[in-house]
């Protein structure tokens, strides 16, 4: 079966300005040849500490961010190839939610119109048919038909996340790409706003490209995780694979972090990362592997020889995984 989106050796490159008028113009690689696949109906978790290029991989894949080369199949058809126009007729098929849906909601338009507006601006069906979809969709995500009428600013995080979604489902899309949907939000409504993502996904058939720093969120909702370091996916697994048995010294810290949803409600938030330092900087990726400095089990090769991410199913980018 072909893949929903199929993303090929991608690299993102940010120049940034000359130090000075004299020296060359820096390159900052956010994203370094990064390689993942997302079947149909599934739900693909990116995680990774802030820094790591999870939303620029992202959004490079969708081609809101320029890429400096690779491959992004969509249904076996290379977005990175499309004239702006079929681009443009891509674009209805592939949709965003961010972390914060109140700076993207217009403050002064009540809910309804902004729900209807990307089929306003599609000229889909008539001014009638329209407004019974926004019904329709208004129900899917669990909000009431007498609320169509309110503003942003009346509706609680939760909420405004479901309008979000709403928006986001409008033009019927086959993959959503959802950057941080939950970390501005309570943990219980974190989890609510999860098992919408996880409804939808079931019931339309929807695929998720799930960006989160956080793997016990990454856990309630996707079927398979790359985990991101220094813009490079440093292990990648099916779900259940990735929790029982994390391979990378780096995976390993992240899930030690993350407790689940459900001890985070109990307990209270999550445990601070236990790794010392910080990320090298992107401007100048060491010659090893990235996590070199930081890892407990660090030998001579990993300064010396960057790990390649192997081993099929469950691959991992160490010299010394498990
Ligand atoms: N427009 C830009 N110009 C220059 N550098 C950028 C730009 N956007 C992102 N970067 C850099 O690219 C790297 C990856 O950033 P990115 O936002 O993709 O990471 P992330 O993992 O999504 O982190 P966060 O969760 O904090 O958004 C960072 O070093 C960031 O500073």
């Amino acid at each position: 079966m072909t893949p929903l989106l199929e993303v090929r050796d991608l690299t993102v490159r940010f120049a940034l300005p000359k130090p000075s008028i004299f020296a060359s113009r820096p390159h900052l690689e956010a994203v370094r040849a990064v390689s993942f696949t997302l079947q149909k109906g599934r739900a693909l978790g990116i995680v990774g500490e802030s820094g790591s290029g999870k939303t620029t991989a992202a959004m490079a894949a969708i081609r809101l961010t320029q890429s400096a080369g690779g491959q992004v199949l969509f249904e076996g058809e290379d977005l990175l190839q499309l004239d702006d126009e079929s681009m443009r007729l891509r674009r209805r098929d592939v949709q965003l939610i961010f972390q914060d849906p109140y700076s993207s909601l217009n403050p002064r338009a009540r809910v309804a119109d902004i729900v209807r507006e990307p089929l306003d601006l599609l000229g889909v069906g008539t001014p009638d048919t329209r407004m019974d979809r926004v019904r329709e969709l208004f129900k899917l995500v669990g909000l009431r038909e007498d609320q169509l009428s309110l503003f942003p600013h009346q509706f609680s995080g939760g909420q405004r996340q479901r309008i979000s979604i709403a928006r986001a489902l409008t033009t019927n899309p086959k993959l959503l790409v959802c950057d941080e949907p939950v970390s501005a939000l309570d943990v219980a409504i974190q989890a609510q706003i999860l098992n919408l993502l996880a409804k939808l996904k079931t019931e339309l058939g929807l695929s998720y490209l799930f960006i989160s720093h956080d793997l016990g969120v990454v856990r309630h909702v996707c079927d398979d995780v790359a985990v991101m370091y220094l813009g490079k996916i440093v292990e990648q697994a099916p779900r259940d694979l990735l929790f029982e048995s994390p391979q990378h010294p780096y995976t390993q810290a992240l899930l030690a972090a993350a407790p689940s949803l459900a001890r985070r409600k109990s307990q209270g938030y999550t445990r601070a990362l236990q790794i010392k330092g910080d990320p090298p900087s992107p401007l100048n990726p060491p010659k090893g592997c990235a996590f070199a400095e930081r890892c407990p089990k660090v030998q001579a090769l990993c300064r010396d020889t960057r790990p390649a991410l192997s081993g099929g199913t469950h691959a991992v980018a160490c010299h010394f995984p498990g």
